[in-house]
Parts: structure tokens; C-alpha cells; sequence
């Protein structure tokens, strides 16, 4: 078989989570993250470092190959610049001027909606140009909803949850007993946490937001509210707030800690599951009890199309059937007229039988599998599995021996089950690589593993002269790269 047509595709990045001590340089957000282009048979790939937040250039476009040699000017230049782009205040500071905002008359609580902060008698002059406008009390302890979201789907993606989400959450986990929620870039459950005690009905919860939106750091304490990098598990404030994450992750008096994280979709599986292993570990340490090889209890929200990519990093994890979704997210929230189905999924290492799945939104026990699923998941005797992903009704095909999706017909020439439409013949059937194609490698070794959700910015790594000229790393061809997004689209559209 002619194999050239994918060897182009071989061309890609992956992600090297370091192993040694060795120290990244750092951009605006923390340590780079190193990246490898995947180079064509056994050529060793190029490395170098990037920007693990952003992976639009035009947000951060630090750029470095691993083996260039920075000049001293050069270092001095990028640390003024990592100053220059820290928050106005630090974290004691907003800490000071949020007790004094407290304190204000209703009249004088006035919130800059243009640089979104909350401001002092003293700031409005500044500020006597912008849009500005009153806030009550009850508004200041609903920050994700005074807040603009974030919308930038490259970095931040602040999609919040519904009502309905954030409330199956919180109930579900006050159900199994924890008593300390680790909200990793989940500042509405955070909120929620926080409106719950403040009723006074239950046993107060303690949380502690873990966010890289530094407009949050207005309305907490420095015990609530950490400035966090979840790409590389960096704490913009040091060593102060990794002591705040210790001692929170610590379970005196049997409080029972578990961690909530709902990164942005356009992130890096790898890096994000080095940093939840990192929290998992630090937790062991402090855990009184010797028990050796136990995870922290957690839950990852993610779309199900990363299902293998996560439990390939993270293999304790299941995937859930229950549909999690948004208030600003087109695609992923109920429609008027009935639910739109979400591709979002919470992954979790909490056992699934214990995560009871709302019967009265169509979820129902199957005994054979142990979990929740959802009602046109239909438990295949030949499979022995609720197949169903994406929430629509799998049928088994026999010549595959597997379930596939409803929309997928069996293709005598493929040899396999794909869509009616789909590129006949290009397929390398059973043989090679899921992911790439190549005939070299199975997807579980394929380089380009944790590569396609690289976009621009990644792709374009500056050609070896000072002067920008980016260059793709792959051709158009390489268009799987992107595959996720495109996948999230079309779930959408299939959820029809
Ligand atoms: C998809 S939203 C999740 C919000 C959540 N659904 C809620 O309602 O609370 C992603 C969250 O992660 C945060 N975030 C984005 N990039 C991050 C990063 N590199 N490190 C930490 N947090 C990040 C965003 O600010 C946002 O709060
Ligand atoms: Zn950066
Ligand atoms: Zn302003
Ligand atoms: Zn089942
Ligand atoms: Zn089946
Ligand atoms: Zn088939
Ligand atoms: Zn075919």
C-alpha cells in the first residue's frame, strides 16, 4: 500500500512533560511547556519551548527552540516584560480593597465594567470616562455572574455552568461526603459553595479556587482564591499559595477533600493530567494514614471525544454519561424546546456507582456495568457495555464486532463501519494507526497523540532566524490537527 499520502500527516508536535528538574523559561504565565515536532521516520524531532496557556500567538507569543542560546539582554528584557503583564494588584492588595468595598455605602459600590473591577472612592476619577454602574451586596457574592466571561476560545473558554449542573455537582458531592472542594478553573461551584454556607441550612463546605482569571482574586481570601496555572501547575503568587494548597489538601478532623476541575476544551490533555497528578500527589503526602498508592478523589469535565487520550494518561478514570452543560455555550445547553445534547462528560476515579445520575433527566442504573447511564445508552449483551459516547443509541454490527453509532453503516471496502459519506478507500482499515494513519505505529504509540489540539500559534514555531517568520510546522492536510474542535461541531450537529 502506497503510504505516502500519510506520511505528511507524521508531521505534528507533541507535549515532553519533563521528568528531571530541568527549568523551563518562563512566559507571562509561568513555565514554558517543551514541544517536539514530530520529524518523518527515525529524524529526531526539533524541541522547543511555548507558552502553556495560550495557544494563540496573538495572546502570548513567547517562543524559544530548546537549544538557543539567550542573551543575558535578552532574559533581562523577557523578565521586565513578565513583570510588566502581572496583575495591577497583588493579592494582599485586592484582599484590603475588597474589605474596604464592603464597608461602603450602597451608593458608593461602583463596579468598572470596562477594566471589571470593583472601585474605591479613590479610583473614580480614573475611571470617570468608563462604563461604570452600581452593585449591591448580593451581586458581590456572585462574581461569575457580575464578571464578563472570558470568552477567548483559545485560552480562557469561560463557560459556566447551568444551574442545573452546578447544582447536580454540589449535591452529588455533599451525597458522598466531602467536605473540601478543589475548584479548578470552576469559579460558579466555587460561588456556589460559598451562597450555600452563607444560608446557614448545612454543615459549612470549604473551597478553594484555583483560577488563572485574576479578576476573581477581588472577592476572596487569600485561603479561597489561588492565581493558578493548571498547564503547568504554576502558582503566580509562589510558594504563599502552594502552602494555601497544602494546607487546604490536608483532611484534618476527616474532612474529606475532592478536586472539580472543568478545564478550557482547547487544552492539552497531557499537561492537564501531569497537574492533576501532581495535586493527587501532594494530597498523598499529607494524607495521616500510610496509604500508599490511593488517588485523590476527582473530577474532570471534558468533551467525550478525549475519553481514550484521558484514560490513556489518567487510567483510573472513568467517563460518566452525565451531560454537563452551560449558560453561555451555544452548542452545549438546553434549548427551549428540550435538551440539546452536550458532548461535555465528567471523567472521574470516584467509583461510578456511588454517582447517582438524575433518573427524572432520563439517566438510569444498568446492574451489568455498575453506573449511571443515560436512557438510549442500551446495554449490549455481545458487547457486554453501555456503548453509547455521545448519548444516541448505538447499534452492534456483528462484522466489526463492536457497537458504533447510529449514523455509521458497515463499508465492505473499509472493512469497518464508518459514516455513509465517508473518504472510501483512504482508510488503512485495521492495520496502522487510528490516529495518524501511518502504517508505522498503533495509536497508542502514535507521536502525534497529544498534538491535535495544537493550533496557529504551536504550528507556527519561528524559522531559525531572529526575524518572525512563522512557517507551518504541517500542510493543511494535517487537519485532524484540529480534529477536537471540528468533532465538538459536528456533535453538535448530530445531537439532530
Ligand atoms: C470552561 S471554563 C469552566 C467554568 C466552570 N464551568 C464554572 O462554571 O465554574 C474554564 C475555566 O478555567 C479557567 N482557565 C482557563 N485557562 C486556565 C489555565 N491555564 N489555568 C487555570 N485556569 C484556567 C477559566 O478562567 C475558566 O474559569
Ligand atoms: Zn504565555
Ligand atoms: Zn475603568
Ligand atoms: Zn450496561
Ligand atoms: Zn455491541
Ligand atoms: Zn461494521
Ligand atoms: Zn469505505
Amino acid at each position: 500500500m502506497d503510504t505516502s499520502a500519510t506520511a505528511d500527516e507524521s508531521f505534528g508536535i507533541e507535549v515532553i512533560i519533563p521528568e528531571g528538574d530541568k527549568t523551563a523559561p518562563c512566559c507571562p504565565h509561568g513555565p514554558t511547556l517543551l514541544f517536539e515536532k514530530v520529524a518523518k521516520g527515525d529524524e529526531k524531532g526539533r524541541r522547543f519551548y511555548a507558552c502553556s496557556a495560550c495557544r494563540d500567538r496573538k495572546d502570548c507569543n513567547f517562543f524559544q527552540w530548546e537549544d538557543d542560546k539567550v542573551s543575558e539582554a535578552r532574559l533581562l528584557a523577557r523578565e521586565a516584560e513578565n513583570k510588566a503583564k502581572r496583575p495591577q494588584f497583588s493579592q494582599k492588595e485586592y484582599i484590603k480593597r475588597f474589605k474596604k468595598f464592603a464597608s461602603l455605602q450602597l451608593h458608593e459600590k461602583k463596579f468598572c465594567e470596562d477594566c471589571q473591577m470593583l472601585l474605591l472612592p479613590g479610583d473614580l476619577s480614573t475611571h470617570s470616562s468608563h462604563k461604570s454602574k452600581a452593585i449591591t451586596a448580593a451581586q458581590l457574592t456572585r462574581p461569575s455572574v457580575l464578571l464578563r466571561p472570558l470568552l477567548n476560545k483559545k485560552s480562557n473558554a469561560q463557560y459556566l455552568f447551568t444551574d442545573r449542573s452546578s447544582h447536580f455537582l454540589l449535591d452529588t458531592l455533599v451525597g458522598l461526603g466531602y467536605r473540601k472542594v478543589l475548584c479548578v478553573g470552576t469559579p460558579r461551584l466555587h460561588e456556589l459553595i460559598k451562597l450555600r454556607n452563607l444560608e446557614q441550612k448545612h454543615e459549612p463546605m470549604k473551597s478553594l479556587l484555583l483560577d488563572i482569571d485574576f479578576r476573581y482574586a477581588q472577592f476572596y481570601n487569600k485561603d479561597e482564591f489561588c492565581h493558578y496555572n493548571m498547564f503547568n501547575h504554576h502558582f503566580f503568587d509562589g510558594e504563599a499559595s502552594s502552602a494555601v494548597l497544602q494546607a487546604f489538601l490536608k483532611e484534618s478532623d476527616g474532612e474529606k477533600v475532592v478536586m472539580v476541575a472543568d478545564p478550557p476544551f482547547g487544552g492539552l490533555v497531557k499537561p492537564l493530567a501531569s497537574s492533576f497528578s501532581l495535586i493527587s500527589q501532594t494530597w498523598r503526602k499529607l494524607q495521616s494514614s500510610d496509604n500508599g498508592d490511593v488517588d485523590m478523589p476527582m473530577i474532570w469535565i471534558f468533551p467525550y471525544f478525549f475519553e481514550p487520550r484521558i484514560l490513556e494518561c489518567l487510567p483510573s478514570f472513568i467517563m460518566l454519561d452525565y451531560q454537563v452543560d452551560y449558560d453561555n455555550h451555544p452548542l452545549y445547553k438546553h434549548g427551549k424546546t428540550g435538551r440539546k445534547q452536550s458532548p461535555v462528560r465528567l471523567f472521574t476515579n470516584i467509583s461510578p456507582k456511588d454517582i447517582v445520575l438524575p433518573k427524572e433527566e432520563g439517566y438510569r442504573f444498568c446492574s451489568i456495568c455498575e453506573r449511571y447511564v443515560w436512557s438510549l445508552n442500551k446495554h449490549c449483551a455481545k458487547c457486554n457495555v453501555c456503548p453509547s459516547k455521545d448519548g444516541r443509541d448505538w447499534k452492534h454490527c456483528s462484522a466489526c464486532g463492536k457497537c458504533v453509532k447510529p449514523s455509521w453503516r458497515h463499508c465492505q471496502s473499509c472493512g469497518h463501519c464508518a459514516l455513509p459519506d465517508h473518504p472510501c478507500g483512504l482508510s488503512q482499515g485495521k492495520e496502522g494507526c487510528f490516529n495518524c494513519g501511518s502504517l508505522k505505529h498503533k495509536r497508542k504509540g502514535c507521536p502525534l497523540k497529544d498534538s491535535h489540539r495544537i493550533s496557529n500559534h504551536w504550528t507556527k514555531a519561528k524559522s531559525g532566524s531572529k526575524n518572525v517568520s512563522h512557517r507551518p510546522l504541517f500542510k493543511p492536510k494535517a487537519k485532524r490537527m484540529s480534529g477536537a474542535a471540528r468533532r465538538a461541531k459536528k456533535a453538535a450537529a448530530q445531537s439532530k
